[in-house]
C-alpha cells in the first residue's frame, strides 16, 4: 500500500503539489491525469524521492520513504517513462539486466528473468535480447523499457505517459500487455497519462489532478456518474459520458437469457463493443459467451441503450 499523506512540493516559495493526500491500494491500477503542469510528474516522483517532498511524508506499506535507503526504493519501485530510457550501446538484455546487476544478482538469475520477461513480452530472447535498442520498433523499444522496470521484480511501478509516442494500434497492445504483466506480478502501477481513453481502460482508481491538487480521486464510473468539479467534468467530455459509462462495464453483465444471430460476443469485452458491434452488423442482440467459448444468452441494443444514459 502506498500511503500519500499531505505531500507538498513548493520551487520558489511556489506550490506545484499542494498538500495531497490519497491511498493507493496494493496491486490495482491508479491514473494520474489533469491538464499540463498540474503536477502529476512531480507527484509520482515524490514515490520513489526522484524529487524531495518539501513538507508531507509517503509510506510504502507503513514505511516512510525517507528511510528506505535508495537501492532499496530503485528495486521495490520500478519506473518507465516515455521515449524510454534505454541505454544505446547495451544490447536489450543488458538494458534489462541493469537493475538486477545494481543488486548482483548471479549471472544465472538474471539470465532466467531476462527470458522470462522478453518471452512475457513476446519478444523471442533469441533474437531480441543481442540486438542494440536501434535496431528495435518503437512499440519494442517501449515494451523493453517496461520490461527493464520490472526486472527486479518490484512491487510497485510508477509509469510516466509511457505510451505517449506509440501510434494507436501498438499502443492498443502496450495497454493490453500491460493489464496482462499487472495481474502476472500483481504490480502495483502508478501512471501518468494525457489520455482520458487509456485512463478508462487501465484504471482501478482515477486521480485528477488540478493547479496541484487532486481535485478527484476515485473509480472511474464515480467520476462519470459524480464529477466532483465543472474540471473534472470537462476532462471526462460531457459528450463522451454515455460511451465512458460503456467503455469501462463488461458485456456479461449485460446479458439476458434468449438466443442472437450472428457473430458472439466475449462476456470480458466492453459494453463499448457490444454498442460498436451491434450497429456495426446491424443486429439489435448478439450471442454473449464466455471466456471458454460456452452461451452466456445475449446482449440487446435496447440493454444497452438503457446502460448508456444518464444515471439517476
Ligand atoms: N525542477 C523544477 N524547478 C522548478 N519548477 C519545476 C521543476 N519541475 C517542475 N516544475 C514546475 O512544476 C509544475 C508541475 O510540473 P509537472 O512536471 O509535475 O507537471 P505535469 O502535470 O506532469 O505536466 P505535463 O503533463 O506537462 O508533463 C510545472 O509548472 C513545472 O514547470
Amino acid at each position: 500500500m502506498i500511503e500519500i499523506d499531505a505531500i507538498t512540493k513548493r520551487y520558489d516559495g511556489i506550490a506545484v503539489v499542494d498538500n495531497v493526500s490519497m491511498v493507493i491500494e496494493p496491486r490495482t491500477v491508479t491514473v494520474v491525469v489533469g491538464t499540463s503542469g498540474s503536477g502529476k510528474t512531480t507527484l509520482i516522483r515524490m514515490i520513489n524521492r526522484l524529487v524531495e517532498a518539501t513538507e508531507g511524508a509517503i509510506r510504502l506499506d507503513g514505511e516512510d520513504n525517507r528511510s528506505i535507503p535508495g537501492y532499496e526504493l530503485r528495486r521495490r519501485i520500478g519506473y518507465a517513462i516515455q521515449g524510454h530510457g534505454l541505454f544505446p550501446h547495451r544490447t536489450v538484455a543488458q538494458n534489462i539486466a541493469t537493475v538486477p546487476g545494481l543488486l548482483g544478482w548471479t549471472k544465472a538469475r538474471t539470465d532466467a528473468k531476462v527470458e522470462e520477461l522478453l518471452t512475457l513480452f513476446q519478444l523471442e530472447p533469441r533474437t531480441f535480447g543481442p540486438r542494440y535498442p536501434h535496431e528495435l520498433s518503437g512499440g519494442q523499444q517501449q515494451r523493453v523499457g517496461v520490461a527493464r522496470a520490472l526486472a527486479a521484480e518490484p512491487n510497485v511501478l510508477l509509469m510516466d505517459e509511457p505510451f505517449g509516442a506509440l501510434d494507436p494500434i501498438i499502443r492498443a497492445k502496450a495497454q493490453e500487455d500491460l493489464l496482462a504483466i499487472q495481474k502476472h506480478f500483481a504490480t502495483t502501477i502508478v501512471l501518468v497519462t494525457h489520455d482520458m481513453n487509456e485512463a478508462f481502460l487501465l484504471a482501478d482508481k482515477i486521480a485528477v489532478m488540478d493547479k496541484g491538487r487532486v481535485v478527484q480521486y476515485g473509480p472511474p464510473a464515480e467520476l462519470v456518474r459524480a464529477p466532483a468539479t465543472p474540471f473534472v467534468e470537462t476532462l471526462i467530455g460531457d459528450a463522451e459520458r454515455p460511451f465512458r459509462l460503456l467503455s469501462i462495464a463488461k458485456a456479461g453483465a449485460a446479458a439476458e437469457p434468449g438466443e442472437a444471430e450472428g457473430e458472439p460476443i466475449r462476456e470480458d469485452r466492453s459494453q463499448q463493443e457490444a454498442l460498436a458491434d451491434l450497429i456495426w452488423s446491424g443486429r439489435d442482440a448478439l450471442p454473449v459467451i464466455s471466456r471458454s467459448g460456452a452461451p452466456m444468452g445475449r446482449v440487446t441494443l435496447d440493454a444497452i441503450l438503457k446502460r448508456a444514459a444518464r444515471p439517476r
